[in-house]
């Protein structure tokens, strides 16, 4: 008989290594999509709750789950999934058996230092939940989606010449090593155990790299200190305290005094819908053996019996040339609602495919029109508009970019972090057990999470929660504040701030002491910012409400910033469906345009001669490179003075660190950002015949008035 340790060591195991698609905690989900009414139940539960009124049973810790339970058997599949891939999911059960689990692992990287001071620019937008595995696309947002429009980018006349990452995979052989061992041990850490998935880590990790300047110079001190110390002398005076180490968080408002133009949330309009992953050829066959192995069934048994029916083992038996569809047959498919079985099987056929392409592909009709029908199909089948399918299927190879897209159906895990301004995390769980709360810590990476696997009430309704024992936080908008690595007594500016998931953490690392300065452009969501400050009990932070971009203006020489930068929220799309079809080619133009000014801003708010900080977090929600890789190439070349430097989190995968352009239409785009971010030169361009024109005319002019006085020279001669 098992003791009661191996259980529990046995169901971390399993809990840990499968997905949490079937996880059934439905409150953060509840609490994202209809807010008004989860406060309004919130508060119904608030009312009811008579902490005296608990009978001893209910401090019996409740039965666990166990890893069962987080399959959903067939019998309960939404409706959706079963009328649409019924067959398919039954002839590919086998491959149900393995839960999805990855998706992009975002790497973290970082900017260099100046003169020896540290000057850390980390960039990470990777998710952790269970040990670091199962990395998923971050969520930075803590209760509430930040996925939010930004703020009116002004176009400024920013030179920016291409920004191709290459430019900044230069990376020193020594470096080069150290990535390498990184990536493997990420792999390791943070992928499924198959071999096959892991051999395709490999690959995709190989693709990745540190990102890192050749070398670093000094700083350039924009933050005039006697500026900057006389503008936050007007500050601290403006709210009657001697420095802002004293100011409480109740008296912050008074600094939201710049209005900004409104921010948008998104209303989430997708559907989800489940798709079978086709699998690698490695992986078939030893799904298959095991599945016959653990049936006891002889394979010669098996295809002389009259019941032997070959769909069940086509995976193994797929040689056979695909057809795509005529450009007719797929108009006359279009003119009807899309079939989705049709749409399901045609991309798990043209996967398996391009994942053999030189034997399996008609050679006359090429892979680009096997991508192409794949791309269109993938829209179809997961609601999304063509573009986005199209811009991030090419960030990944083909099956993992399945992956993505599968994983983008899944809900995330949810998350708390304990506060340990108030508590710590051994009696949170104890207490939260007490109410119903089946949880377990979130991974050896953090000591301050849990992941919550359900819950009788909702989460954002408990007495703990409402003490601010806990915030509602995703796993993965840890990391950014881990990389932060605040020091008690440092200065530290969290740039685009609210809902405070971040800024919170921040505090309770710097176990209240120093000054916090959290800004955040949106009037509106600085509400909840102060909220959250002053329910986690916050005592060292100030809330502003300007625009990141004007700092170091309003205040600078920090030890340490963070920005935790608005974005498109690609990484959150389990979340926010809406990204799915709203965000266009502009948006994408502009918050890259928008992250690159607010990332030399917070270069600029950064004291390089720190004692102990010189650091810079950048982080996003999203997974594209103009909002990540670029943005951080791009302030490695404007902001000589930066480097990148670890950023002490030692799980992900890193971030590219080239481009290959690999169809004239990214060119096109590459070269649209580039005008949009750079009108004067545009305008100068398109200018130029213009002014050749009035050049030439005032040469002829001048010509004309030369030969004029010429002749009247003449004339006088
Ligand atoms: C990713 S969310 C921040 C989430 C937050 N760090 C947390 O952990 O709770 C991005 C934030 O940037 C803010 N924002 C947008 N444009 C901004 C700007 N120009 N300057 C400062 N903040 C901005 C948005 O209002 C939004 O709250």
């Amino acid at each position: 008989m098992s003791s009661k340790r191996d259980k529990k060591s046995n169901r971390n195991n399993t809990l840990f290594d499968e997905s949490p698609k079937k996880s059934r905690v439905a409150t953060k989900k509840n609490y994202n999509g209809n807010k008004k009414a989860f406060e309004k139940k919130r508060q119904e539960v608030v009312d009811d709750f008579d902490p005296f009124d608990i009978s001893l049973d209910e401090y019996d810790p409740p039965i666990r789950v166990s890893a069962e339970d987080f399959f959903i058997p067939k019998d309960k599949y939404p409706e959706s999934v079963l009328n649409s891939s019924e067959e398919a999911l039954s002839s590919n059960a086998k491959a149900k058996e393995k839960p999805i689990s990855k998706t992009r692992k975002r790497g973290t990287k970082s900017l260099s230092k100046p003169d020896n001071k540290k000057v850390k620019v980390s960039q990470s937008s990777a998710v952790a939940n269970n040990d670091g595995k199962n990395m998923e696309s971050e969520t930075s947002g803590s209760e509430t989606n930040c996925n939010e429009k930004p703020v009116e980018v002004a176009k400024t006349s920013k030179s920016t010449k291409n920004h191709d990452i290459s430019a900044i995979s230069k990376v020193s052989s020594r470096d080069a090593k150290i990535i390498k061992s990184e990536a493997s041990k990420t792999l390791e850490a943070t992928r499924d155990t198959t071999k096959s998935e892991a051999s395709k880590s490999a690959s995709s990790a190989k693709k990745r790299g540190k990102l890192a300047t050749s070398k670093p110079t000094k700083i350039v001190a924009n933050n005039n200190k006697s500026e900057v110390s006389k503008i936050s002398g007007d500050l601290i005076s403006a709210n009657n305290t001697e420095a802002a180490k004293s100011l409480s968080a109740n008296n912050k408002h008074n600094f939201e005094n710049i209005s900004n133009s409104p921010v948008k949330s998104f209303k989430s309009k997708g559907e989800t819908k489940a798709i079978e992953i086709p699998k690698t050829d490695d992986e078939d066959v030893s799904r298959d053996e095991s599945l016959t192995q653990n049936m006891n069934i002889d394979d010669d048994e098996l295809e002389n019996s009259e019941e032997y029916d070959d769909s069940l083992l086509t995976n193994i038996m797929e040689v056979e040339k695909y057809v795509l569809p005529s450009g007719q047959e797929i108009e006359k498919e279009q003119m009807i609602a899309p079939d989705l079985q049709i749409v399901q099987q045609r991309i798990a056929d043209v996967v398996r495919i391009l994942n053999n392409f030189k034997e399996l592909g008609d050679q006359n009709r090429g892979r680009t029109e096997y991508v192409d029908r794949l791309i269109n199909d993938i829209a179809t089948y997961y609601g999304y508009s063509e573009f986005l399918a199209e811009k991030l299927f090419h960030l990944f190879p083909v099956s993992e970019a399945l992956d993505f897209f599968e994983a983008n159906e899944i809900p995330r895990p949810v998350t708390i972090r304990t506060n340990t301004l108030r508590t710590r995390r051994r009696d949170l769980a104890q207490k939260l057990i007490g109410r119903g709360v089946n949880l377990e810590p979130i991974g050896k990476w953090s000591k301050v999470g849990l992941t919550v696997f359900s819950s009788d009430k909702p989460l954002g309704a408990t007495p703990e929660y409402l003490t601010g024992d806990y915030m509602l936080q995703s796993a993965a908008s840890f990391l950014p504040v881990m990389s932060l690595a605040p020091q008690e007594d440092e200065k530290i500016l969290d740039m685009a701030a609210a809902p405070g998931g971040k800024t919170t953490y921040i505090a309770a690392l710097m176990k209240n002491t120093g000054q916090i300065f959290s800004n955040d452009a949106n009037k509106e969501r600085t509400k909840a910012l102060v909220a959250n400050i002053h329910r986690m009990g916050v005592k060292n932070t100030v809330v502003s409400n300007y625009d990141g971009r004007e700092f170091p203006k309003v205040i600078g020489a920090f030890d340490r910033v963070l920005l935790d930068a608005p974005c498109s929220g690609t990484g959150i799309i389990s979340k926010d469906t809406s990204v799915k079809i709203n965000k266009t080619d502009k948006d994408f133009m502009q918050l890259s345009h928008l992250q690159k000014q607010l990332i030399l801003s917070a270069i600029d708010s950064v004291d390089a001669k720190s004692p102990t900080g010189g650091y810079i977090v950048y982080s996003t929600c999203s997974v594209t490179i103009e909002e990540n890789e670029a943005v951080v190439n791009y302030a490695l070349k404007k902001r000589s003075n930066v480097k990148l430097v670890p950023t002490g989190i030692d799980f992900g995968v890193e971030g590219f660190t080239r481009k290959q352009m690999s169809n004239k239409k990214e060119q096109e785009q590459e070269q649209e950002q580039e005008r949009y971010e750079n009108p004067t030169k545009e305008a100068k361009q398109e200018d130029k015949p213009n002014k050749a024109k009035k050049r030439r005319n005032n040469n002829n002019s001048d010509t004309r008035k030369k030969q004029k006085t010429k002749h009247n020279d003449n004339y006088t001669k």
